[in-house]
């Protein structure tokens, strides 16, 4: 079956060490590793069918949000790949958006970015801002808007740009039910056009009612990936229990999980420890060269 979106073996790793910066770190980067690191996904796959809507579910930190950044392009992946076929369009809360710019600004910017001509732009910009029901704050710069301002105007936007792959990052989890309301039925509209929607959410009803696949990411790695049903009914069963157990104990789990994913080894794409080792070959070449011209200042003498 031909794909709409393969995540194949992705893994994102930051790098987390407070001392980054430290001279002797950058000159010696070899001689003593104290980089430490957190695998936020690890060794993710799936496939995604054309018309598919997919939840993405987990608990807090799990790395939603980070899967969604990847999918979308906003970040890349540490290895592994994503290949979408289409125009991914991210919705996160004011994500892609600039807070000096104002609202008007900002629609054109990113229907500028998502390749849409002035004359196009022109054409869906009174919609965009209906859809937003932002009209009278437009020319207000969107740093004084609310969380829940900014996401309806990332929506709007991105919903009116045509994208093939739409990706709603808890958008609707801010602002109130009649908004998240017209929200969901856009989605809807969207996926029974057959254009693919990622759709993370807390709310296990939102899911159910706007998506046909899951995935279920648990600190980093895939649980669960399939229909939407039985995935989301794992999820909740594990939310349940997870829940009747006391502060501490969730605590604690919470704890032993985020300290699985810190690792202390990681090959970095960037090139430090090459770069440390010219470091180190160059101030070696300049040690001798101060040697050899002191010996030779010395043999003059003698
Ligand atoms: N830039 C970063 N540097 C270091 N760690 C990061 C960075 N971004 C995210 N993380 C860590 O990666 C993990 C996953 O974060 P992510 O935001 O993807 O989780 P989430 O499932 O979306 O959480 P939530 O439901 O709370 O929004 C968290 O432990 C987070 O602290």
């Amino acid at each position: 079956m031909e794909y709409k979106v393969k995540v194949e073996n992705v893994s994102k790793v930051y790098n987390i060490t407070r001392n980054k910066k430290k001279l002797w770190k950058i000159l010696f980067p070899f001689l003593e590793d104290r980089s430490e690191y957190f695998q936020a996904l690890k060794g993710v796959s799936f496939d995604v069918e054309p018309g598919d809507s997919v939840g993405i579910v987990g608990l807090n930190g799990s790395g939603k949000s980070t899967l969604s950044n990847l999918l979308g392009g906003v970040s890349e992946p540490s290895s592994g790949s994503i290949h979408v076929n289409g125009r991914a369009s991210l919705i996160a809360i004011s994500a892609g958006l600039n807070n000096e710019l104002t609202g008007e600004e900002n629609i054109r910017m990113k229907c500028l970015m998502h390749g849409l001509n002035e004359k196009e732009i022109d054409a869906v910009y009174d919609d965009i801002v209906a859809f937003s029901e932002l009209e009278d704050f437009m020319n207000q710069p969107i740093k004084s808007y609310s969380s829940g301002m900014k996401s309806r105007l990332g929506f709007a936007i991105a919903v009116h740009t045509d994208p093939d792959v739409l990706i709603v990052d808890e958008a609707l989890s801010v602002g109130d039910d009649t908004f998240a309301n017209k929200c969901i039925r856009k989605m809807e509209e969207f996926r029974r056009s057959g254009k693919t929607i990622f759709f993370v959410s807390h709310s296990i009803p939102q899911i159910q009612q706007m998506c046909n696949k899951a995935v279920w990411i648990h600190y980093g790695e895939l649980r669960e990936y399939g229909d939407a049903v039985p995935v989301v009914g794992l999820y909740a069963r594990f939310i349940r229990g997870y829940n009747e157990k006391p502060k501490h104990i969730q605590q604690r789990y919470k704890k032993e999980m985020i300290s699985r994913q810190k690792i202390d080894q990681y090959a970095e794409k960037n090139d430090d420890t090459k770069l440390g080792l010219l470091n180190a070959l160059l101030l070696g070449a300049t040690g001798i060269s101060i040697v050899v011209a002191a010996y030779l200042q010395l043999a003059g003498h003698l």
